[in-house]
C-alpha cells in the first residue's frame, strides 16, 4: 500500500448482510476492528462495526466515507469471533447476529451533552397519529432522548423535535447515567453446608483456572444450588472480571435479583426484554467499559458488548425457553459455552432437572459433573404419588379426583399451603356448538381460540386474535348452546373456589405476567397471604414458597403426546420442578399427580423418584433414532400466504436434496400447527448423525434457494419448537 493509497475500512451493519461492507477512512480519522462508526448506506445512515481494516477495495468504486467514529470501547476480538461463529453455525446472515449485540440504539447518542424530552405545555396545532402515541409516551412521565421516544411510538426522531418546537415537548438536560456499584465478593455469603461447600470448592477452583470449561451443577431442587454457584461468580469478580447470570425471563423476579443484591452487597444490572430505552443504555454501556461488574440477564444479555467477561452462569439451564425462535433462533445455554470457549472462560450450568445434551456431554468426560443430593437444611425432597384418574376420575365438568381434593382439604385444616398446577391459560380450551358441532377456531390459525370468560373473550394463544363471547352459535343462530370443553386456569378456580369457599386462592398464571401484577402476586404466595394457588408453568420456575407442603398435578398427561422429541424428558423435568416447590421450608411436602396413564414410565419414575431409569429409557430411545444428543436435528420451515404455492414450493425442494451418508430428510410435510397468522406452514426435518456438519449440508441444499413473493424459508438448527 503507497503512502497516498485510501485507507479503507470492511463496516459491519446491523442488517440481514452476508458480510461487511467496505468504506473509506477520512483523513485524520483513525478506526481499528471492533470501532463503532456512523456509515452512509443508499440515503440512509447506520451504525456499525469495523470488522476489517485496510483489505476491501471496494472493487473499483469510489468509496463513500465514514461519517463519524463512537467514543466507546471497541467490541472484542473474542466477541467478534463470537458473531462470525453463531452466524456459521445458525446460517444467519452476519449482520443480523451483530444486530442482537446492538440493542440499545441510545447508547450511541450525540457525544454532546443528552437531551431528553418531556411533556409540555402546549397542545400541537393538528394532532396526527404519530404525534399523539409520542405525547402518549411522553405522559407517561419519564423525560427521554428523542430517538427513544421514536422508537417507542414508532416514528421518526423529526415527529418528536417538531413537537418540541411547537411547545408540545419541553426539552430538558439528561444527567449522566448513574455508575453501577461495585460488588463486594464476600458481602452477604452465608455459611455454607459440607455438601456446599464441596462443591463450591470445584467451581471456584474452575473460575481461578481461567481456562474454558463447563460444569454441570446438578442438584435436586431445594439443594442450595444459588450459594454454590454464587461462589463462582464471587471468584470470578475478585479476579476482576465481569459476571454473567442468565436465567429464563420469567424467573427473573425482583425477589432474585433482591438475593443477589444481598450476596454482594450491589444491585447487580439487569437486563430483558422489558426496559426502558434509558436503563437499556446504561446498561449496555456499563457492560462495554466494565462497570457493571454483575448482569443478572435473559438470554440475549449474552450479546452484550462485554469487556471482560469471566464467567457465565446458566440457571435452569434445562429451559427451553433459552432458545430463541424468532429471528436468529439461538440456543442461549449452548452459545454461552461456545462464547466461554473463545474467551477461555468457565460456564457453569445449574438445575435441578439438568437437560439430556448436559447430563450426556457430563458423562463423556466433557463437562465436570458436581451433583448435590439432598435439599439443604432439615427440608426433605417430597414424594410424589400416582393418582390413577380412570379409577379416581371426578364427575364431568370437574377436575379434582377425592384423593386429590382430601389432600388439599387436610392441608388447609393444617394451615399450610397447596399449589394446583395446570399448565393451561384461560378458562376452556375449547369451545363447541351443542347443537351443530360448530367450533370455534381462530380465523389466521390451525387453533381453537381458547375462551377467557375473565376477560369476556375467545383468544388465540397463536397470533392473539381475539372476539366477544358470542350468546349465541354463528353458524346456527341457536342460543344458549356454546359449551366449553376441558379445563383451564380459570375454569379450576370456579371448580376450586365452590369446594374450598374458605381457602385464600390466587391464581399465578403469564396473563399476569405484565407490569407489576406478577411480582405481587408472587411475594404475597411467598408471604402466606394466599393459602391455595393455582398455577401455569409459571409457578414451576425457581420460586421458593416456604409455606407450600401439597403441590396437585392437574393433569399430568397434557404434553406427553406431542410431535417433539423432548416431550418425555420436558414433562418430567416440569412435573419434578413444581413438585419440587413442595416441602422448602421447615415442614415437609409431597406431590400428587393425576394420570390416565400410570404405567407410563414417566408416571413410575416420579413414583419411584427414579430419575435415572427414567433418563436411562429416554436416552435409549433418542440413541436408537439417532436423535439429540446422539444425533444433530434440523427444521426447515416453508411459509406463505398462498396453501397450494407454499406447497408447491416445499415440495419443490424436495428432490433437491443432495444424498448425504448418515443424514435423512424427513418431510415436506404440513406443520402440526399448519396456518399461523395466515401463513401456510410445511416442514422438512434433517436429521443426522453425530460428527456431520449439518450447516455444510443445509448450504449444499438450500444455499442457492431464493423464496419469491410471500415465501419465506426459514432454517432452525437444534430446533426445539416441532409444531
Ligand atoms: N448455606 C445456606 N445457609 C442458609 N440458607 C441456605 C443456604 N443454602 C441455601 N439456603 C436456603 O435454602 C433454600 C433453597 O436454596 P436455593 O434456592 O439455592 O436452592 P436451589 O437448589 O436453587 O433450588 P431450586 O432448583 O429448587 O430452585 C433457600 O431459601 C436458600 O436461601
Ligand atoms: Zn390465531
Amino acid at each position: 500500500m503507497s503512502a497516498d493509497s485510501p485507507v479503507t475500512a470492511d463496516v459491519l451493519l446491523p442488517l440481514a448482510l452476508e458480510g461487511p461492507y467496505t468504506y473509506a477512512v477520512p483523513p485524520g480519522l483513525s478506526v481499528a476492528p471492533g470501532d463503532y462508526v456512523e456509515v452512509p448506506l443508499g440515503p440512509r445512515s447506520f451504525i456499525g462495526c469495523v470488522w476489517k481494516i485496510g483489505e476491501g477495495d471496494g472493487g473499483g468504486k469510489t468509496l463513500r466515507p465514514i461519517v463519524q467514529k463512537f467514543d466507546l470501547p471497541p467490541l472484542s476480538d473474542t466477541h467478534r469471533a463470537f458473531i462470525d461463529w453463531v452466524a456459521q453455525y445458525y446460517l444467519e446472515p452476519l449482520g443480523n447476529v451483530l444486530r442482537l449485540c446492538l440493542r440499545a440504539p441510545g447508547a450511541f447518542g450525540e457525544a454532546k451533552g443528552d437531551v431528553a424530552y418531556r411533556i409540555g405545555p402546549n397542545q400541537p396545532a393538528k394532532l396526527t397519529a404519530q404525534r399523539a402515541r409520542v405525547l402518549d409516551i411522553a405522559r407517561e412521565g419519564l423525560a427521554m432522548k428523542a430517538s427513544e421516544l421514536a422508537e417507542l411510538a414508532g416514528v421518526g426522531t423529526s415527529v418528536v423535535k417538531m413537537l418540541a418546537k411547537a411547545g408540545a415537548l419541553e426539552v430538558v438536560a439528561l444527567p449522566p447515567h448513574r455508575a453501577f456499584p461495585a460488588p463486594d465478593p464476600s458481602a452477604g455469603k452465608l455459611a455454607l453446608s459440607e455438601a456446599q461447600e464441596e462443591a463450591a470448592r470445584e467451581l471456584r477452583a474452575l473460575v481461578t483456572r481461567r481456562a474454558q470449561g463447563t460444569l454441570l451443577l446438578d442438584g435436586v431442587t431445594g439443594s442450595g444450588k444459588t450459594e454454590v454457584y454464587f461462589e463462582a461468580m464471587a471468584s470470578a469478580l475478585a479476579s476482576g472480571r465481569q459476571v454473567l447470570l442468565l436465567l429464563p425471563e420469567i424467573a427473573l423476579t425482583q425477589q432474585f435479583i433482591e438475593r443477589v443484591e444481598r450476596r454482594f452487597g450491589a444491585a447487580p444490572a439487569t437486563w430483558h426484554s422489558g426496559m426502558r430505552p434509558r436503563e437499556r443504555e446504561r446498561v449496555w454501556r456499563g457492560v462495554a467499559d466494565g462497570g457493571a461488574r454483575i448482569v443478572v440477564g435473559a438470554r440475549s444479555a449474552l450479546f452484550l458488548p462485554w469487556a471482560r467477561l469471566g464467567l457465565v452462569v446458566v440457571d435452569e439451564e434445562h429451559e427451553s425457553a433459552y432458545k430463541q425462535e424468532d429471528g436468529v433462533p439461538y440456543h442461549a445455554r449452548d452459545m454461552a459455552i461456545v462464547y466461554g470457549a473463545l474467551g477461555k472462560f468457565p460456564i457453569v450450568l445449574a438445575s435441578a432437572t439438568p437437560s439430556l445434551e448436559s447430563l450426556v456431554n457430563a458423562e463423556r468426560g466433557r463437562y465436570t459433573h458436581v451433583q448435590l443430593a439432598v435439599r439443604h437444611g432439615a427440608a426433605e425432597l417430597p414424594p410424589s404419588h400416582i393418582i390413577d384418574m380412570r379409577q379416581a376420575a371426578p364427575q364431568s365438568g370437574s377436575w379434582l379426583s377425592d384423593p386429590l381434593a382430601n389432600a388439599v382439604s387436610e392441608t388447609l385444616a393444617k394451615g399450610d399451603q397447596a399449589l394446583l398446577f395446570l399448565n393451561r391459560r384461560g378458562y376452556a380450551p375449547l369451545t363447541l356448538c351443542r347443537a351443530c358441532g360448530h367450533r370455534f377456531d381462530c380465523p389466521n390459525c390451525a387453533a381453537s381460540l381458547v375462551e377467557h370468560r375473565f376477560r369476556k373473550q375467545l383468544m388465540c394463544h397463536h397470533c392473539g386474535h381475539t372476539e366477544a363471547i358470542p350468546g349465541q352459535c354463528p353458524k346456527c343462530e341457536t342460543p344458549g348452546k356454546l359449551v366449553p370443553c376441558g379445563p383451564g386456569v380459570e375454569r379450576l378456580a370456579e371448580e376450586v373456589a365452590q369446594r374450598f369457599p374458605e381457602a385464600r386462592l390466587t391464581i399465578l398464571s403469564s396473563d399476569l405476567a405484565r407490569g407489576t401484577l406478577l411480582k405481587d402476586a408472587i411475594r404475597e404466595v411467598t408471604d402466606g397471604v394466599h393459602n391455595l394457588v393455582i398455577g401455569t408453568q409459571l409457578v414451576a420456575k425457581g420460586h421458593h414458597f416456604p409455606h407450600l407442603t401439597l403441590v396437585g398435578v392437574v393433569d399430568a398427561d397434557f404434553a406427553l403426546d406431542s410431535s417433539d422429541p423432548r416431550a418425555g424428558e420436558r414433562s418430567w423435568a416440569q412435573m419434578a420442578q413444581v413438585a419440587g416447590r413442595a416441602g422448602r421450608g421447615e415442614k415437609p411436602g409431597r406431590a400428587l399427580i393425576q394420570t390416565y396413564r400410570p404405567d407410563h414410565p414417566l408416571m413410575r419414575a416420579l413414583a419411584e423418584g427414579d430419575r435415572d431409569g427414567f433418563l436411562t429409557e429416554e436416552k435409549r430411545l433418542r440413541e436408537g433414532a439417532d436423535l439429540p444428543p446422539y444425533g444433530h436435528l434440523a427444521a426447515i420451515v416453508i411459509s406463505g400466504r398462498d396453501g397450494h404455492e407454499t406447497e408447491r414450493f416445499a415440495r419443490s425442494l424436495q428432490p433437491l436434496a443432495p444424498y448425504g451418508e448418515g443424514v435423512h430428510v424427513l418431510g415436506p410435510a404440513p406443520a402440526p400447527l399448519h396456518l399461523v397468522r395466515g401463513l401456510h406452514r410445511w416442514r422438512f426435518l434433517v436429521r443426522a448423525r453425530r460428527g456431520i456438519n449439518v450447516q455444510a449440508y443445509l448450504k449444499a441444499w438450500l444455499g442457492d434457494i431464493k423464496p419469491k413473493g410471500s415465501l419465506r424459508l426459514a432454517i432452525d438448527v437444534d430446533p426445539y419448537n416441532f409444531l
